[in-house]
């Protein structure tokens, strides 16, 4: 099986014979514009720019892909257009045609003049292997009085848990299939920091930690140096509260940022595209590219990017007007745009950026450059987007955000004729938990279930919190039956979660109504018919799930 490098200078291959493959006949259109450029002024006005918009893309396009003999020639070409020197043009043409001619004799495979030195692919980020839904979570312990308990509220969440009595066992069995995370007690009769040492030995045979959180009766020193030398994430002293260690597992487990980050490339080259898209796929973001700045728009509203990465010079539009475009739009101010040209003058560069893009690469760009750019400026646009739309209580989109989201994904539904289903989530008898327990275990019972919802239902379903203790949810692509069940699922588990509150325990439940769309056709639809069935839900009694019936 071919590795992911060779793989990828496979690709990198395949852009470049596809590349010099089309060359012959573009080289030859090139030549004949020349030849007509000669014959009158008006015809030397109507073809400079053409002509110079062809030395210009295979200047760029072929120092991007490597080619430095041929991006020399063509910025010559270049250089001779707009000083209109005549018979070096014609030499520059020539020299082109040979220099063409031996790129598409040689063997297919070896292009003698690649510079590859810039064709270094950054690392790709490690794929998460975390899957949302569920997760593998082991646990160590011999005293058997609260883990019954523990794998009740780690299967309430979804996770999969499984208990072992002994440390053998354990160890054996995180050979056998590694888990996302471990809960190990310290103390075993084989020895005070047995549990540890077995987690300490287990890192030493595999080379890596397996996020761990430490249980233990003694709170003392050497058990806590024990648990940071095994590199354990987490010690709690037990008792233990079952939620707290359940939050504590999912913030060892939670990957940051699981979403890849999203470019657009707008660039006219086709071959420069594919390839900018290839290395910053490589770094494992989504990308998509047009060609034409006319399609940009268009895209924006689509793919919804975290960056944009524009080529300067394009025909009808270039960039820097395309990005006063997108500037005049309000919802994209803030939308980072990075330039990509062969301009090296510092100067043109600074006025290119005036439309307040971001930064101006310089092709060829090397794809370590490249990726750490458009990392770093998408990155801090999401967090900027995610202070802005979510609730800092529970991390769940906010009232405003969750609206917008809802009447996108629904004209999107409408456009792909799919099936979303809505759901108004509401905490039962919420006011009496505040009451009795206090605000803080009121807190508590919120942030449980927007944890509940995060981490049961798919990463593209939209999940916010509407209000106080109310929860509204999109889900997309499922019918009422199956989102009744689904829901139910919830109910259930989240209806056997522990909350403690001082000396007190108690449980909580919620109702839920759930309306269809399309036969709602609009979120505000959508949300009238579903709180009619969560009304129903509580008239009838509560901890239960209606769907809205006409
Ligand atoms: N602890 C806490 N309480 C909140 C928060 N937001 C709203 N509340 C409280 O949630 C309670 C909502 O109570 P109600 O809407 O009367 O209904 P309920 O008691 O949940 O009863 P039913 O919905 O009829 O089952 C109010 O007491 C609010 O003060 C919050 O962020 N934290």
């Amino acid at each position: 099986m071919p590795t992911p490098a060779a793989t990828l200078q496979k690709k990198l291959h395949t852009l470049r014979r596809r590349f010099i493959a089309q060359l012959p006949e573009r080289l030859a259109q090139a030549s004949a514009q020349w030849q007509e450029s000669q014959a009158s002024t008006e015809a030397s006005a109507r073809l400079a720019p053409v002509l110079h918009r062809f030395f210009h893309s295979i200047k760029g396009t072929g120092r991007t892909l490597g080619f430095e003999r041929l991006a020399i020639l063509a910025d010559q070409g270049e250089t001779s257009l707009s000083a209109g020197g005549t018979t070096s043009l014609a030499r520059v043409l020539t020299a082109l045609e040979q220099e063409v001619q031996t790129l598409t004799s040689q063997h297919p495979g070896e292009f003698a003049d690649i510079i590859d030195h810039h064709v270094e692919f950054p690392p790709a980020p490690q794929s998460s292997t975390h899957n949302k839904q569920q997760r593998l979570i082991y646990l160590c312990d011999d005293e058997p009085e609260q883990v019954d308990q523990l794998v009740h509220h780690l299967r309430c969440f979804g996770h999969e848990a499984v208990h072992f009595t002994d440390t053998e066992r354990f160890f054996s069995a995180v050979l056998a299939r590694r888990p996302d995370a471990v809960i190990m007690d310290v103390h075993f009769p084989q020895g005070q920091t047995a549990g540890t040492e077995t987690l300490e030995s287990l890192m030493r045979l595999t080379g890596e930690s397996i996020p761990s959180i430490v249980l233990s009766s003694y709170s003392d020193f050497h058990s806590r140096l024990s648990a940071v030398r095994a590199g354990c994430h987490g010690y709690f002293t037990k008792p233990v509260k079952p939620l707290d260690l359940i939050l504590a597992v999912d913030e060892i487990t939670m990957p940051a940022g699981d979403e890849p980050l999203r470019v657009l490339v707008v660039d006219d080259e086709p071959d420069a595209a594919d390839y900018h898209t290839l290395i910053l796929e490589q770094a494992g973001m989504a990308v998509t590219q047009v060609n034409h700045p006319a399609d940009a728009l268009a895209a924006l509203e689509r793919f919804s990017p975290d960056l944009l990465l524009v080529d300067v010079y394009m025909p009808v539009c270039s960039g820097e007007e395309l990005a006063s475009i997108i500037r005049q739009q309000l919802e994209h101010v803030g939308l980072p745009i990075i330039y990509l040209s062969t301009e090296t003058d510092r100067e043109k560069q600074i006025s290119a950026m005036s439309a307040g893009v971001e930064a101006f690469l310089t092709k060829p760009v090397s794809p370590t450059e490249l990726v750490s750019a458009v990392r770093l400026r998408a990155e801090r646009l999401r967090m900027l987007r995610s202070l802005m739309s979510r609730d800092s209580m529970t991390g769940l989109y906010n009232h405003s955000t969750t609206t917008e989201l809802i009447n996108k994904a629904l004209a999107l539904g409408h456009r792909e004729d799919s099936q979303h289903t809505l759901v108004m989530i509401d905490i039962d008898c919420f006011k009496e938990v505040n009451d009795t327990h206090g605000h803080l275990a009121g807190d508590q019972v919120i942030i449980t279930l927007a944890r509940l919802l995060k981490s049961r239902l798919r990463n593209s379903d939209i999940i916010g919190r509407y209000g106080g203790e109310e929860f509204v949810v999109l889900l997309k692509n499922i019918d009422v039956s199956a989102t009744a069940e689904l829901i139910n699922t919830l109910r259930h588990d989240f209806s056997r979660v522990d909350y403690h509150a001082g000396q007190q325990h108690f449980r909580c439940t919620f109702s839920a109504g759930i309306s269809h769309f399309p036969s709602q056709p609009s979120t505000e639809a959508l949300r009238l018919t579903a709180d009619k069935a969560l009304y129903r839900a509580k008239h009838q009694g509560r901890n239960q799930v209606v769907t809205y019936d006409a």
